[in-house]
């Protein structure tokens, strides 16, 4: 693979990168590419994402992808008991957009069962949450249900990025792109998906920052949808953003903290109601 990111790629996300490639490897043992493609082409029309984070967007309501996640290399558990389909039915009920789900084993407790279990709970678009690195990985998360993929420009070329969205696109996937600077924002934007994220954690020190969303917000064009991601813990965050025009949301940690999810999502994001 071509690694134009290697001295800038943080510690962490060098190891997990790695790995996925080993991960890779010892899968394709297992199931082939042909067999997992001929199971994408099996799957019925995906859930639109983009749609969903877009019709929101437009009505200037908060677009919330609420996020799945046992674990995280950065906060350790932070849900036990883990029950993904309670968690997905709550979120649902609590006003969210579309789901996220890590599938990471390794680092971030995830699994593929959990993405299955969650979707099959509820009716909304999911998005894999996970290190994208090979085409292997797009055909495998059509393959096990999901609506729409995460491509971490940190961690990829911009040709890389530009083929694995080319056969996303072709299989039906939407596409999330993460950014954390400006030039890789410079890269996400010659992307043709209109999912532009935000990540305010910066994955060298864990630090978060939401300055982060609102000097990177200011380069993107009014077409894409722009979702802050990661640290949004309360309401005056959320209204931070919202003050200036940013209503898409990605969001796990305070909503994996709270006894029911989904009311946290809701107390957040929709107090009113
Ligand atoms: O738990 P938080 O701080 O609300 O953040 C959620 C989400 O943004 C975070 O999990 C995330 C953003 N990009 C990622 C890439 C891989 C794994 C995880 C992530």
């Amino acid at each position: 693979m071509t690694e134009r990111h290697l001295d800038k790629t943080p510690t962490i996300l060098r190891k997990i990168v790695d790995r996925k490639w080993e991960e890779i490897d010892e899968r394709k043992q297992k199931v082939s590419i042909a067999d997992l493609k001929a199971m994408a082409g099996d799957q019925p029309q995906a859930r639109g994402f983009a749609n969903a984070m877009r019709q929101r967007i437009e009505q200037q309501t908060p677009a919330v992808i609420a996020e799945i996640k046992k674990a995280s290399p950065s906060k350790g558990i932070l849900r036990d008991p883990f029950e993904p389909a309670v968690i997905a039915e709550s979120y649902e009920n609590g006003g969210a957009a579309c789901l996220s789900v890590l599938t990471d084993h390794d680092f971030f407790q995830g699994h593929e069962d959990y993405l299955v279990a969650a979707r099959n709970a509820c009716s909304l678009p999911v998005i894999r949450k996970d290190f994208m690195v090979a085409p292997y990985q797009v055909y495998e998360s059509r393959a096990i249900g999901a609506d729409c993929i995460l491509l971490i420009a940190a961690c990829l070329t911009k040709d890389q990025m530009q083929e694995l969205e080319g056969i996303a696109h072709e299989i039906g996937l939407d596409v999330l792109v993460e950014v954390h600077d400006g030039e890789e924002l410079d890269d996400a934007l010659t992307l043709t998906t209109p999912l532009v994220g935000i990540n305010n954690r910066n994955l060298h020190t864990f630090e978060v920052s939401l300055d982060t969303t609102f000097d990177l917000h200011e380069r993107i064009s009014q077409d894409r949808l722009t979702i802050t991601e990661s640290g949004i813990m309360t309401r005056s965050d959320v209204e931070a953003m919202t003050a200036r025009g940013i209503y898409g949301f990605l969001v796990g940690e305070s909503f994996m903290r709270a006894e029911e999810p989904g009311s946290k999502l809701r107390e957040l994001f929709f107090p009113a109601a």
